[in-house]
């Protein structure tokens, strides 16, 4: 099993923590998704989230750190990263490519940990959904194992379970195909574990807060492109760049916050038609 990493809550009983995710970074700083600079809309979230000055345990990024499978746009997110003075865990999304992910990320000193205690009441388990070469997730027998063994280890603690493919329908078909194939499966370990009732993914680029069979879904937009929510074709959204703020309170309950950049530099190209 993954090392378990423990964090102290450095402020009070309540976690607060901030969610990175689908920075699509290619080797060059110049490569764009969609008519959008993927570093430098990173850079513009990165300098957002510092001029904020919010008070913050952990970061949590959801995949699809990187586009074109290069060690460079792996460290391009580490040099983005290290820019905020907080440990950072990370899973792979569809699109990474992990021996250049988790050599670059370990080099950097990034956590590569998929169980963290955090304070005295929560936890996080990261999971990989990723199925090499295809958009859509699976969880391997391995992974649903290990969830079961992680949670049971800490069954009375909140949890909050982190994977990169969305486990419900999202409401855009086109996504929809891309989702996690094996829902049922994650569902049918996660149903032994009444505190685990809450679920943070990336992917599809939007915002959203769903109920799963009684649990709660958050989709979190990218720090590039955006995909407009209840498109049956693939459909860019015109909508800024941006991150997610979580607090896990004490007694169970989880706050949440989307922010996103004010400015409008980061407008894609909305004829786009995939990539
Ligand atoms: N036009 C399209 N139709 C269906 N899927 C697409 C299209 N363009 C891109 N995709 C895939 O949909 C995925 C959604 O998010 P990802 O960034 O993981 O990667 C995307 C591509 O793999
Ligand atoms: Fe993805």
């Amino acid at each position: 099993m993954d090392s378990l990493l423990t964090l102290p809550a450095a402020n009070g009983a309540d976690i607060r923590i901030l969610q990175i995710t689908d920075t699509h970074l290619f080797a060059g700083k110049h490569q764009s998704l969609l008519g959008v600079n993927t570093w430098s809309s990173f850079d513009a979230v990165l300098d957002a989230i510092m001029a904020q000055q919010r008070d913050y345990d952990l970061i949590i990024a959801t995949g699809d750190l990187a586009q074109d499978h290069t060690v460079e746009a792996y460290q391009h997110f580490v040099a983005g990263i290290s820019r905020l003075p907080k440990p950072c865990v990370w899973l792979p999304g569809n699109h990474d490519f992990q021996p250049a992910m988790v050599n670059t990320l370990a080099d950097a000193g990034i956590a590569s940990d998929k169980h963290v205690l955090l304070g005295e009441h929560w936890q996080l388990v990261l999971l990989d959904s990723q199925v090499f070469g295809v958009p859509h997730g699976m969880l391997s027998e391995y992974q649903l194992e290990w969830l079961d063994k992680a949670l049971r280890l800490h069954p009375e603690r909140h949890t909050l379970v982190l994977l990169h493919h969305h486990p419900l329908a999202s409401g855009c078909t086109w996504l929809d195909q891309h989702s996690l194939r094996n829902p049922h499966q994650l569902e049918a370990v996660l149903q032994h574990f009444p505190r685990a009732r809450n679920l943070v993914c990336g992917h599809i680029h939007q915002e959203l807060d769903l109920d799963w069979h009684g649990r709660r879904v958050l989709a979190s937009p990218s720090t590039c492109v955006q995909f407009k929510p209840h498109c049956t074709n693939f459909t860019i959204d015109n909508v800024a760049p941006g991150w997610r703020w979580l607090t896990l309170k004490a007694d169970g309950v989880l706050e949440t916050e989307v922010n996103r950049l004010q400015s409008d530099l980061f407008r894609p190209d909305l004829d786009s038609e995939g990539y």
